[in-house]
């Protein structure tokens, strides 16, 4: 079980001079899922890179434990044991689902945890990927991420351009997997996310608007508005 928690004080950023991130404050559920809401723009996919590092932050500090990792490269965030799941997939279609996944396994070259958590993927190891459908794409991603033992896992919309049927599946799979890590869920589909939730912070053009737990949040006449187009 994780003790490491993942937490951002003051927190902003952007793509170059543009800032898009302001003075954001967010602390994450050991283990749990930690959700992240907002309508498109917000800043949810910007507030994910920053943490992993792909962006600056240019205020505030993110900590992994009491360890301010602010100022460490993405490679050694990952090190220290945090994943990162984008939205567009870096994924080789021409490369197989087994080829794909070792991409994530290191020296261990071991694939068998994916496998476990998404057994989909088993039966599919010598298919190439492109070929995949949307959610199996999705579970190729995932697995390969948690390949590095991560403590934290930065999700950012696993189920986007999945298929409904599907989307339970994967929810049923992260909601197996938070019981061992945290996982930090940037997700449009509000009963997943309230259903896997720990905590939810709702963000607004940048800012946290309001967070809370699922119960909290759901009733509070602040979420409408910040997710009205
Ligand atoms: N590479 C970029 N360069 C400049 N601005 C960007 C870039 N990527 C995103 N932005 C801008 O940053 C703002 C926040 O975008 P971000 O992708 O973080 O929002 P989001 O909440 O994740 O939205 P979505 O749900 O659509 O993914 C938007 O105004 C967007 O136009």
């Amino acid at each position: 079980m994780s003790s490491l928690a993942l937490s951002a004080t003051g927190l902003s950023g952007g793509y170059g001079r543009v800032r898009i991130l302001f003075d954001v404050d967010l602390s994450v559920a050991t283990p749990g899922v930690t959700a992240v809401l907002g309508r498109n723009g917000a800043g949810k996919s910007t507030l994910l890179k920053v943490l992993i590092g792909e962006l600056p932050a240019t205020g505030g500090d993110v900590k992994l434990g009491d360890v301010a990792i602010t100022r460490l490269s993405t490679e050694r965030r990952i090190r220290a044991g945090i994943a990162y799941v984008p939205q567009d997939l870096p994924i080789f279609s021409n490369l197989s689902v087994r080829d794909n996944l070792k991409i994530g396994a290191g020296r261990s070259g071991g694939i068998d945890r994916a496998i476990a958590l998404f057994p989909k993927l088993g039966e599919r190891l010598n298919h190439r990927s492109g070929a995949l459908s949307g959610g199996e794409r999705k579970m190729v991603a995932i697995g390969r991420a948690i390949l590095s033992d991560p403590k934290i896992l930065l999700l950012d919309e696993p189920t986007e351009g999945v298929w409904s049927g599907v989307i339970d599946e994967i929810g049923d799979r992260l909601s197996e997997l938070a019981r061992e890590i945290s996982i930090i869920l940037v997700e449009q589909h509000l009963d997943l996310a309230f259903r896997l939730a720990d905590r939810i912070y709702v963000m607004d053009r940048g800012h946290v608007a309001f967070s809370g737990v699922p119960g909290e949040v759901r009733s509070d006449p602040r979420l409408l508005q910040c997710l009205s187009p």
